[in-house]
């Protein structure tokens, strides 16, 4: 089995892992995969005794947890994500099943059983591939479980309370961690250690396999040695699938004459369009006739190498309206396109396939139509719409990002460049004309509506009777706050030329209070009273001695009791997962004096100001949320 191809088949699709689990995470981490977590809400409450088998209840779990993350997904956030991965441990003694302990008399309970005596840790994994038709969500389930075996010493009561007071126990399954200080009470594992700390990970490599390269009709031994397998296009030489492809589909090998033999670098065979890509798991005769691997283009590099691309011809179908004009009167063949937008023909097609290639548009005889997440989130005027970014992307941030390595050389912002004048203040550059402004504030807009409701519920808020706004902007989380909290009190507080602005954006229908809009500035300005002070995507455009500033003031306003929530995009502590987080942490160096910040930096700067009790949730979506109490 090659790791990396199976993996790689994952790279141009939205993974969710459904899972809580810390240890699951890194284990998929670990290997490369990229993947966003949002945790199951599914309670494991299923009654146990209906299952024959102690796997067959772990292996329904995992099921249940991953197709909730993956309705919820699809209904709460209409973002149907392609495969949702969810796993559940279980430790098997007796017949008996062990999840995690419900408190110490609990763990005590789990731990002795197992103390001098062998038990099955079993792991059900269920792997969900979505798609989304006509608005239903449609699901292919594939699940499996791992069974490993492992053995206790026989544990004193003094070695077992010592460990429960250990903490260690209770988010565990049998009530113990063997990657841990649990290590020290087994005296042997038979089977997959992964599987125990909570995801089988060769067993699932092996599924991954199964289900992307399932057996070839013609296999290896038609083969003659001295052929090798051919392919036609760049994109087919990746090894992530098109959108379009089944995730079942496998693609066979074609013979290619030896005299084309590269064995170093993929092979092109130019003559024959309809030849297909090399597979890995094909073995390749080199020119002594040995069995080579073939050399294949990393799929991950080839992807970035094009996003730009892809990215610009997003942008430019947004800004001709394609997806609007497409909405209302599609499907249309590309001329009738060019028409309606007055574009020339030829190119037209060619943006148009580029689109349907990219799974923005569908192609059929008929012409060109919308695929469903076009017509929610590319249309200028749908309520999720993210036309307001995608334009802000490209005639601001796009002009910012060519000077992405004079920021680097230099460490500072590249408005002077970008367009040539010099930054006085960051929001002074977006005010100084109409046109900026609406964009930028329909840019924030589109996101702060899109990432609103998992922000207002990330913590309950019941406690806190009023709330502001910081830069609230719009008022998209304002609305989204009184909906869930009728009775809280929300005022926004932003910028007077943002404040003039507001009306376009506000709902049609009428929430239960209205959102109250002060104008001002939060530097300058008295900061009207509040329980719970809200920084959405704020303290990330500001420098560290900014924000002392900022939060030195809410701290003086701010009772015993009182709080402040953050909504950013928060990193871990060792910057090196979410690549949206962090290529964010790029456009704020070539647009501001911010970056983004890890969960420990904004605990750090909010604890300085008086502010205790720092809660961080990740939420899944764009932005997280940080909770703190002044104390
Ligand atoms: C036996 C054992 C379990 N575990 C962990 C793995 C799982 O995280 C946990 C079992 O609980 P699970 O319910 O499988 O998972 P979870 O609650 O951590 O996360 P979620 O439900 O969101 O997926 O026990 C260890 O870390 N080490 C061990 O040695």
């Amino acid at each position: 089995m090659a790791l990396n191809p199976v993996l790689g088949k994952l790279v141009s699709k939205r993974v969710v892992l459904a899972s809580a689990s810390p240890r699951r995470q890194e284990i998929l981490t670990n290997v490369g995969l990229r993947f966003e977590v949002v945790p199951s809400w599914f309670k494991e409450t299923l009654e146990k005794s209906s299952f024959a088998a102690p796997y067959e209840y772990a292996v329904e779990t995992a099921k249940q947890k991953a197709l909730e993350v993956a309705n919820r997904m699809h209904v709460k956030h209409l973002r149907t994500p392609d495969i949702v991965i969810g796993a559940d441990t279980i430790v098997s003694v007796d017949e008996q099943i062990l999840e995690k302990p419900v408190d110490k008399q609990d763990a005590y309970r789990m731990l002795s059983r197992l103390s001098g005596k062998e038990h099955s840790v079993f792991t059900g994994v269920a792997i969900i591939h979505c798609s989304s038709k006509g608005n239903q969500l449609e699901t292919e389930i594939t699940d499996f479980y791992e069974e490993t075996k492992v053995k206790f010493s026989d544990l004193s009561e003094e070695l077992l309370w010592e460990y429960i007071h250990s903490g260690e126990p209770m988010d565990k399954a049998g009530g113990y961690g063997i990657q841990a200080l649990g290590g020290m009470l087994v005296e042997y594992v038979h089977g997959d250690f992964l599987n125990v700390v909570g995801f089988p990970l060769n067993h699932f490599c092996k599924k991954l396999a199964e289900l992307y390269y399932p057996p070839p009709k013609h296999t290896v031994q038609h083969i003659k040695h001295d052929s090798i397998p051919s392919v036609d296009t760049f994109e087919n030489l990746s090894d992530g699938e098109s959108e379009s492809s089944n995730f079942t589909e496998h693609k066979g090998a074609k013979k290619l004459n030896s005299s084309s033999m590269c064995p170093s670098r993929p092979v092109y065979n130019c003559e024959n369009s309809s030849s297909v890509r090399t597979d890995s798991m094909v073995p390749l005769g080199n020119q002594n006739g040995a069995s080579e691997s073939a050399a294949k283009l990393p799929s991950k590099i080839v992807d970035l190498m094009d996003g730009f691309k892809a990215s610009k011809a997003l942008f430019v179908a947004s800004k001709l309206k394609v997806f609007d004009y497409l909405k209302t009167k599609g499907p249309l063949k590309a001329v009738d396109v060019a028409n309606e937008v007055g574009t020339s023909v030829c190119g037209t097609e060619r943006l148009l396939d580029a689109c349907v290639a990219l799974g923005l548009l569908e192609k059929t005889s008929q012409g060109y139509s919308n695929t469903d997440s076009a017509n929610t989130y590319l249309t200028s005027d749908g309520e999720y719409s993210l036309h307001g970014y995608i334009i802000h992307s490209n005639d601001h941030l796009w002009p910012l990002f060519t000077n992405l390595e004079s920021a680097v050389r230099e460490g500072s912002r590249q408005n002077h460049r970008a367009f040539g004048r010099k930054a006085e203040d960051l929001f002074k550059d977006y005010y100084h004309s109409q046109e900026v402004k609406q964009r930028f504030m329909a840019a924030m807009h589109s996101i702060a509506h899109l990432t609103a409701r998992d922000v207002a519920t990330a913590f309950d808020l019941s406690q806190f009777k009023s709330t502001c706004d910081l830069g609230g902007c719009t008022g998209a989380l304002a609305h989204e706050l009184i909906q869930i909290y009728p009775n809280m009190k929300v005022t926004v507080f932003d910028l007077p030329e943002v404040i003039a602005n507001i009306s376009y954006f506000q709902p049609s229908e009428q929430c239960a209070a209205p959102v109250t809009f002060l104008s001002g500035d939060f530097f300058k300005d008295n900061l009207p009273e509040a329980d719970l002070y809200i920084l959405s995507r704020i303290l990330h455009d500001w420098p560290d001695e900014r924000i002392h500033v900022l939060l030195s003031k809410i701290s003086a306003v701010c009772k015993p009791g009182c709080g402040i929530l953050l909504a950013e995009m928060v990193l871990d502590d060792e910057k090196k997962s979410r690549s949206t987080a962090l290529l964010q942490s790029l456009n704020m160096l070539v647009q501001t004096e911010g970056k983004e910040r890890s969960g420990s930096e904004y605990r750090g700067l909010l604890e300085q100001h008086g502010f205790a009790n720092v809660k961080i949730k990740l939420t899944g979506n764009l932005l997280d949320v940080v909770l703190c109490i002044k104390t």
